[in-house]
């Protein structure tokens, strides 16, 4: 079996990708893999790092409003098609699969002009424009939420499976994950992280969580800043006094590559409230507070944290209310209650789905040639 796999951007649409990637290889032992994506995206980071061949072709997002950049972007969308088209030719893959962002465009369009069969995957109840626009030429539209149905046109075939997600998070296991971390099992886990690319607003609230927390005997803190966001981080605890070398408990990253131990140390997290995020928490029953993007298209963030905080699962701190005072007492106010922390667990849980990476795995194999 042959797969190319393609979505890119932000992590939210790529490790979607890697996981389906990696149920393909478990269900068809031998399964050859491309991922195709752009050099500009995250994907080219992190895809050769888990492991899979990546080739690149041009394309770039088209602005809202009609403007003589979107002629350029026109033309290399044109280019990439045909980038794409050659690199399908020479893979000869038996399905292609995309999981949004730009680059899905030309290469899910391009396969289903080659007559592949195609599948596409929404992460967000609110689908993004290039699926909307690729759920009329491809074979299996699969999608996260219920809610997104009514977004696609009648006659296209859409399947709820849920967000697959990485094989290793669903195996994530605290005491192995505190291991690897070298992290202790006595303390309780902090995790925080602004999405894929970090969130400058958490990093600036985060300077007073650390000051508070630091050589703390209750608490434990993993802060990913985001690859752009760290240097500014480490500025900002050094203009108010704080000296991260003094503080053994604070362990403060770009980007955490080991997203499993992480999640599987953390006894609550704090992060946006991006899709994948969501369903990585849910599926692993982590308490969280949420801090939507308030800037994601139609503010479908919010809509994502108020799933999880309308059923007990998280709290939702809006980004205009967010200072570092506050996300000092809500923390407080959530690791000094075992009961709410062990509460709020078992909503997240209920959350979770399982099985979506399976289910989406069983689509693909429907639309395989062979059926
Ligand atoms: C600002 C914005 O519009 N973001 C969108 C983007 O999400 P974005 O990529 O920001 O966020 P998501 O939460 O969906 O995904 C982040 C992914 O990156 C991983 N991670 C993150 C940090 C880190 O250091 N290491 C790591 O592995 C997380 O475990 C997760 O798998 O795509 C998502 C899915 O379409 C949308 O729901 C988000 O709204």
């Amino acid at each position: 079996m042959r797969a190319v796999l393609t979505g890119g951007g932000t992590g939210g649409h790529i490790y979607p990708a890697l996981a389906i990637a990696k149920g393909l290889q478990e269900r068809f032992a031998g399964t050859d893999i491309l991922y195709i994506g752009t050099n500009r995206g995250l994907e080219a980071d992190l895809v050769p790092k888990a492991g899979f061949p990546f080739k690149a072709i041009t394309v770039a997002g088209l602005e809202r409003k009609i403007s003589l950049a979107n002629v350029k972007i026109l033309w290399q969308a044109i280019r990439g098609f045909q980038e794409a088209k050659a690199l399908l030719k020479e893979f000869r893959p038996d399905v292609v699969i995309g999981t949004g962002g730009y680059v899905c465009g030309p290469v899910v369009l391009a396969a289903s002009r080659l007559g592949i069969p195609t599948l596409i995957h929404e992460q967000n109840a609110l689908p993004g424009i290039t699926n909307k626009l690729l759920s009329r030429v491809v074979d299996q539209v699969t999608v996260t939420f219920e809610d997104s149905r009514k977004y696609f046109s009648k006659g296209v075939k859409v399947g709820l499976t849920g967000l697959p997600i990485r094989p290793e998070i669903l195996q994530a296991e605290r005491h192995t994950a505190l291991n690897n971390l070298q992290l202790k099992d006595d303390l309780l886990t902090l995790l925080v992280f602004g999405g894929s690319r970090g969130a400058r607003r958490i990093n600036q609230a985060m300077v007073d969580v650390v000051r508070e927390f630091g050589n703390s005997q209750s608490i434990q803190v993993i802060h990913a800043t985001g690859q752009t966001g760290y240097d500014e981080f480490i500025k900002d605890c050094q203009n108010k006094g704080i000296d991260l070398d003094k503080y053994v408990n604070i362990n403060i990253k770009a980007y955490l590559y080991n997203m499993h131990d992480a999640l599987g140390a953390a006894d609550l997290v704090v992060s946006r409230a991006g899709a994948a995020t969501l369903a990585e928490l849910t599926v692993l029953g982590i308490p969280s507070i949420l801090i939507p993007y308030p800037y994601a298209s139609e503010n479908h963030q919010e809509f994502n944290a108020r799933a999880l905080a309308d059923r007990g699962a998280a709290v939702l701190v809006k980004d205009k209310d967010l200072t570092g005072p506050l996300l000092v007492k809500e923390i407080r106010s959530i690791i000094n209650d075992a009961e709410r922390l062990r509460n709020m667990s078992l909503a997240s849980k209920r959350l979770g789905r399982a099985g979506a990476l399976n289910d989406i795995i069983d689509c693909v194999e429907k639309i395989l040639p062979r059926h």
